[in-house]
């Protein structure tokens, strides 16, 4: 285990809690997807793990509280993304947010990093536009290769599913899947689906606590977690080549 949180506690201004007392421990070089309905406190979770929300308890990264980490230091191994993290309020062609995404890495051949990162995501026909142009699924699409261009250690993403078309979840889910064979990889996802493709480990988060933590197939062994936190049914189907996956019905 690479990631170990324990008693975790993020309260907000106003006392709300966005963590309340989670503790789990993330294995290293899978893909840990966080579910949990909305307000469930995925993001808290991924901000608290890349020290961008101030926390109670302890989490510890490679043995070190992130807390006490100079950010200079944690972005060195650790890369989070969201579709909030990269501002379209300034005009700026995708080519330039990649390279400012390798900051503080040195002895980098940029050029390099931004063709083989735009070539494994398929968005070389972005590279020139720019970034506050961009479509929906265009823009999530760049900050995944935000993330992605540093090849850090750990890779945290919120919702690297949302907006992009059914076409790509697929190239995702490989792309997450190859990466994690030399990177402990944390995501959030509302898609059992992409999840049943892309993930490990699931931990289940519902008003900020967790309430379920294991493997893919021991989630599917215990539906009535999901059925409980999102309130619909859930099963397990079979696809073509024999692959399961799990599947929302209403
Ligand atoms: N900056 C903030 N200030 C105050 N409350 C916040 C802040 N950020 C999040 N919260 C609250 O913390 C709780 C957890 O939010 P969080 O964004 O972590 O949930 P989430 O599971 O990622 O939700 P979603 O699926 O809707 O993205 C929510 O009640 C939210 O309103």
């Amino acid at each position: 285990m690479v990631i170990k949180a324990s008693n975790v506690v993020v309260e907000y201004t106003g006392g709300l809690k966005g963590l309340n007392n989670a503790s789990l421990e993330i294995m290293e070089k899978k893909v840990t997807c966080l579910m949990g309905p909305n307000a469930s406190g995925k993001t808290t979770l991924l901000r608290a793990l890349a020290r961008l929300v101030g926390y109670k308890g302890s989490i510890l990264i490679d043995g070190r509280e992130v807390s006490k980490t100079p950010l200079t230091v944690l972005s060195r191994i650790l890369s989070y993304g969201s579709q909030q993290t990269i501002s379209t309020s300034i005009q700026l062609r995708v080519r330039e947010v990649l390279e400012m995404a390798l900051y503080p890495l040195k002895n980098i051949d940029v050029e390099e990093a931004i063709y083989n990162t735009s070539i494994e995501l398929g968005i070389t026909g972005l590279l020139d536009r720019y970034i506050n142009e961009l479509s929906s699924g265009e823009l999530q699409k760049i900050v995944i290769a935000s993330v992605l261009i540093k090849k850090p250690r750990y890779i945290l993403l919120d919702e690297p599913d949302a907006h992009i078309d059914t076409g790509f979840k697929p190239v995702l889910s490989k792309t997450l899947r190859k990466r994690s064979r030399s990177s402990t990889i944390i995501i959030a996802t509302h898609d059992p689906i992409f999840a049943s493709y892309t993930c490990d480990y699931i931990v289940v988060l519902r008003s900020g606590s967790i309430v379920f933590h294991g493997w893919l197939n021991e989630l599917m062994e215990n539906l009535d977690v999901l059925r409980e936190v999102y309130g619909v049914e859930f099963m397990v189907a079979e696809i073509p080549g024999g692959m399961r996956i799990i599947i929302p019905y209403y």
